[in-house]
């Protein structure tokens, strides 16, 4: 029987209608294929009606995925206590038997999707499925990819509505051969806390031959917002074969000086200040996680992927994170996940107010001192509790930029991770193949809460993408290096370390201090500040940076503040480089100019521990 004619039979008239609307022979066979094999017990198709969107987050509320809170439009979530991130164990590119891509999951393709179909056979039953249409990129622009996404699941399909731009609209007027992305995911059985089960049957598989990707048994966003980190696999594959870049990148216009706007793009690991960077309230956000980049006519242009932002929660009080702090304190559509809720309202750790000692939270009924089944006390939040919400709430958001079909070009792109003794707080790539090399195929950073496992370990992480990596490393850094050779004019490459400790553990630097550094790049991008030249790139000078503390953040920064952040650290950066130079020689094809560049950065600083010792402080290198 003809797709549609299954689909006839599978959907009510309403629904089907929905589906009829869209001339494309491949989405209703997908759809048909599926919707038999999940055996839901109703599908709603949405549109992109306020009607439509309005019914979904009403089944969040109705199957009791979430539950209303004091404040008008807002929610909470929970997911399952052990499934509170990206489950990186359970999670795998398919590739054809016998290959192997370096440092990704990979399972042979033929066997996963038998297993991962077995599991999701019949998964459905006594469920709704929700069919939802979206786009990754602004509408109707160069950068926009259509997605379908299959979910049993209200609280995700409700998750893309706030974080997606919608795209029914778009299915139907791009017509029979659009080529677009297909998400999977059923929650699986849930408990009596709504929240799955059958953990140890979670899987999330990526499919990059078929475009598609399987999620089943979990509900933590990471793991099934399809538009998200799943989607997240598939486009990085695009790029690396289409010859443009799909990062873990926030998007910020940074203010310069007589109203100059200067757009930075910026990839740490997940949990490493992308969001707290792109939210600093004086400058403006346009995304905090993902980025496409594209070059056009010689010129990188960037756009966000995303129209919202899954943001985390611990940790932002009213002095850090101003705007945010407000935003979650207004009656905007709110989607608050795993944490504390006392009487209606939200709480979690380091909102710098007093908390209650009791309520419910990620670990159900909780009570200050409740330890879960390793013995472990329980917090009022999860670490990696999160936030859901559009952008266009954000006094701060550059709306003109988000949705610009042309992005915006990009002037600067920042690396960072969490490095605690190795990199300074921030310098320059000396040119585009030296950043992207030592600061972004170098890049390294501690595990953190928001995957599970443990955290605090440092672990190579290059582009902050290493989680996602769905192509051989080789010919993801070949594509970057090309990138760069395509344009008339590059971004500037710069790295940064919020997260430089003394010998006592102690940070070096505040929360705020990278406002200034933002302020330093942009000017640096014009050629407006001098810089100090260092083995590792250029670094800002200390009267610079003095009058920048006080004019950005009115605070006295003193010399021996800027000497002990950034002396150059000989012995570490040379034991960095060994560690990143053997990973890259036990690959095959690495770009050669890869080794390259590494070594010269080692005589670099080989040279300079002759000169001056092991641990070398700025103003040394200022009077050469
Ligand atoms: N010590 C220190 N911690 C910081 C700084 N900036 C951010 N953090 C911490 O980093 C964590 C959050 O980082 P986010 O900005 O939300 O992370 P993200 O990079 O957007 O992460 P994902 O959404 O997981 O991709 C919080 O625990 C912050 O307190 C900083 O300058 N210093
Ligand atoms: O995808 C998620 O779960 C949230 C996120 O931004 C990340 O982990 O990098
Ligand atoms: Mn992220």
């Amino acid at each position: 029987m003809e797709p549609l004619e299954r689909l006839e039979k599978l959907l009510d008239k309403e629904q089907f209608e929905k589906i009829k609307a869209i001339d494309n022979p491949q989405l209703h066979a997908f759809l048909a294929d599926w919707i038999e094999w999940l055996e839901p017990d109703r599908v709603f198709v949405c549109t992109d009606s306020e009607e439509d969107e309005r019914y979904v987050k009403w089944k969040a509320l109705y199957y009791g995925e979430e539950k209303m809170l004091e404040t008008p439009n807002h929610t909470v979530h929970y997911d399952n206590y052990y499934d509170q991130a990206r489950d990186k164990a359970n999670t795998a590119v398919l590739v054809p038997k016998g290959k192997k891509l370096p440092y990704v999951d990979t399972k042979d393709r033929e066997e996963s999707l038998k297993e991962i179909r077995e599991l999701m056979k019949g998964v459905m039953k006594g469920k709704e499925l929700f069919v939802c249409f979206f786009v990754l990129g602004p509408k109707n622009s160069i950068f926009t990819i259509p997605a379908v996404q299959l979910t049993d699941s209200a609280y995700v399909a409700h998750s893309e509505f706030l974080l997606y731009r919608k795209g029914y609209e778009d299915f139907k007027r791009l017509g029979r051969n659009t080529r677009f992305l297909r998400f999977i995911h059923s929650a699986g059985e849930l408990d009596e806390r709504k929240t799955s089960k059958n953990l140890d049957k979670r899987r999330v598989y990526i499919d990059v031959e078929g475009d598609t990707v399987y999620s089943v048994n979990t509900q933590y966003g990471g793991n099934t917002i399809g538009l998200k980190k799943l989607a997240f696999r598939l486009t990085i594959k695009r790029a690396v074969e289409e010859g443009w870049l799909s990062e873990h990148m926030f998007l910020m216009r940074v203010n310069g000086p007589h109203g100059r706007k200067t757009y930075f793009t910026g990839a740490y690991p997940s949990m490493c200040g992308k969001t707290s960077t792109a939210m600093i309230s004086w400058e403006n956000i346009v995304g905090d996680d993902l980025t496409f980049i594209l070059p056009v006519n010689g010129i990188a242009r960037g756009a966000n992927v995303e129209k919202g932002v899954f943001g985390i929660i611990e940790g932002i009080n009213p002095e850090d994170d101003p705007i945010i702090w407000q935003v979650l304190h207004s009656p905007v559509e709110i989607i608050f996940s795993n944490v504390l809720v006392k009487d209606g309202k939200p709480y979690w750790n380091g909102m710098g107010i007093e908390i209650p000692d009791e309520g419910e939270n990620h670990s159900g009924k909780w009570w200050k001192g409740k330890k879960d089944k390793e013995g472990k006390e329980i917090p009022p939040s999860h670490k990696n509790a999160r936030f859901t919400v559009s952008l266009e709430h954000f006094p701060n958001a550059d709306l003109e930029a988000l949705e610009n079909p042309c992005g915006v070009e990009i002037g600067g792109m920042i690396f960072g991770g969490r490095d605690k003794d190795t990199w300074p707080p921030v310098r320059e790539a000396f040119n585009w193949e030296h950043g992207v090399i030592t600061m972004g195929a170098s890049l390294e950073s501690e595990t953190t809460a928001a995957t599970l496992g443990k955290e605090g370990i440092r672990e190579f992480n290059p582009m902050a993408i290493l989680d996602f990596m769905s192509v051989h490393l080789g010919d993801y850094i070949r594509n970057y290096l090309e990138f760069g050779r395509k344009l008339k004019k590059t971004p500037k490459i710069f790295a940064v370390n919020y997260f430089l400790r003394d010998e006592k553990g102690n940070w070096l630097n505040h929360k705020l201090d990278k406002a200034v550094w933002l302020k330093w790049m942009e000017l640096r991008v014009h050629g407006d500040a001098d810089a100090i030249e260092t083995p590792i790139g250029y670094i800002p000078k200390y009267e610079d940076l003095r009058r920048l503390f006080k004019e950005v953040l009115n605070k006295e920064y003193t010399r021996e503040a800027y000497e002990k952040q950034f002396t150059i650290r000989v012995p570490e950066l040379l034991a960095k480089i060994e560690r990143i130079e053997e990973i890259y020689r036990k690959l095959e094809d690495v770009p050669k100019e890869l080794f390259q560049v590494l070594e010269e950065e080692r005589k670099r600083l080989l040279e300079a521990r002759e000169k001056y010792g092991d641990y070398i402080s700025p103003f040394a290198f200022e009077g050469s």
